[in-house]
């Protein structure tokens, strides 16, 4: 990969930087990897892009360096740095904080026509969030269902508007098990993780069928595997990780290039009206039948209500 030349490069044509004028998008984990990537090229593109982060910190530090390279890259109008970016608290392990967000947002922004799916944690050690739930099926499915639906209203009053969903490959390794949703009886870190990828799935497809008619699509994808810091979790002995690195700077891809699907997903023009499908690299892909099951998508998104307490 990283000698064949095709590394690093913006999607065909890279969008023309008048594209997403005008419009609003909300990333949540936008301050790092995939989101971040996704971000800078949004912004590119003429967005006003509202980064939903859990940490200020990290996250302002993020907005200033977005803010710079937009200005260097002289691709923006002089309001590159006011509006254009701005960062929001959204702590997608707490469903108060989730809460909190959408009330503020609600309040403050008139229109909301891209929402971005994106902040995840993969094989943590077991732990559970503010709520109970266990930590990768809270955040990487439980925090961004109940976001969804609170900014659906948001998203229908803004349509033709868009909801992408960034899941994994890794999802054909994963089952749901409503016995055990939180995996009290057993933890495994890699088959949670596999879990709320599949959830992602299914939450998109039921989704789009319940948006039909309100010209707000939603649809889901794989970012390849990807160098950016989500394998922090991952424990690699001192000595191997000059060999890891190696092997991730040669075989993964760039946040630039993983984040391009998410780009053609939410900007561009060829995928209009398109909802409840499945992409990699920026083309559609086939879902393994356990990803498609209704019925399962249907209980899922009915438990789902329940544990994030949306009354019907
Ligand atoms: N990298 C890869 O190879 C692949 C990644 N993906 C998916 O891509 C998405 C982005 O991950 P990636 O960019 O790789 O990894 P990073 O760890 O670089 O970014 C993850 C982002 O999610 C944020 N996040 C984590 N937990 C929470 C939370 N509780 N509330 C709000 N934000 C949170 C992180 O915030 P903070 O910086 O504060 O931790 C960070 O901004 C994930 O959904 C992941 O599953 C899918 C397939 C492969
Ligand atoms: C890059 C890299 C690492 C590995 C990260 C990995 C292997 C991430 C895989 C993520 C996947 C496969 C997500 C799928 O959804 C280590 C071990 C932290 C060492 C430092 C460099």
């Amino acid at each position: 990969r990283r000698f064949s030349g095709l590394r690093g490069q913006r999607r065909q044509g890279g969008g023309d930087p008048g594209l997403m004028h005008g419009k609003t998008v909300l990333i949540t984990g936008a301050n790092s990897g995939l989101g971040r990537a996704t971000a800078a090229e949004l912004l590119r593109l003429g967005a006003r892009v509202i980064m939903g982060c859990r940490d200020r910190a990290r996250a302002e530090e993020a907005a200033g360096q977005l803010r710079q390279e937009l200005c260097q890259a002289g691709d923006s109008g002089p309001d590159a740095t006011d509006g254009q970016l701005v960062v929001k608290e959204l702590d997608l392990a707490s469903l108060r904080s989730v809460r909190a967000f959408c009330q503020e947002l609600l309040q403050e922004e008139p229109r909301l026509d891209v929402l971005i799916n994106n902040a995840g944690v993969f094989q943590c050690p077991y732990t559970k969030t503010e709520d109970g739930f266990e930590m990768q099926f809270g955040v990487n499915h439980l925090g961004h269902f109940l976001l969804t639906n609170l900014l659906l209203g948001l998203l229908k009053s803004s349509a033709p508007s868009r909801i992408v969903v960034v899941s994994s490959k890794l999802y054909k390794y994963g089952d749901i098990n409503f016995e055990d949703l939180n995996s009290e009886q057993s933890y495994n870190k890699s088959f949670c993780y596999s879990r709320s990828k599949l959830a992602n799935i299914l939450f998109t497809r039921e989704l789009a069928r319940r948006l039909e008619g309100t010209n707000v699509t939603v649809n889901v994808l794989h970012p390849g595997i990807v160098q950016t810091n989500l394998g922090r979790h991952i424990h690699i002995p001192l000595l191997a990780r000059p060999l890891f690195n190696l092997v991730s700077w040669a075989f993964f891809k760039t946040p630039l290039e993983g984040a391009q699907t998410s780009i053609y997903l939410a900007s561009s023009p060829d995928v209009e009206g398109v909802s409840g499908r499945y992409f990699g690299d920026c083309k559609e892909e086939e879902l393994l039948p356990k990803a498609m099951d209704e019925s399962v998508a249907r209980k899922l998104w009915d438990i789902s209500e329940v544990m994030v307490g949306i009354l019907k």
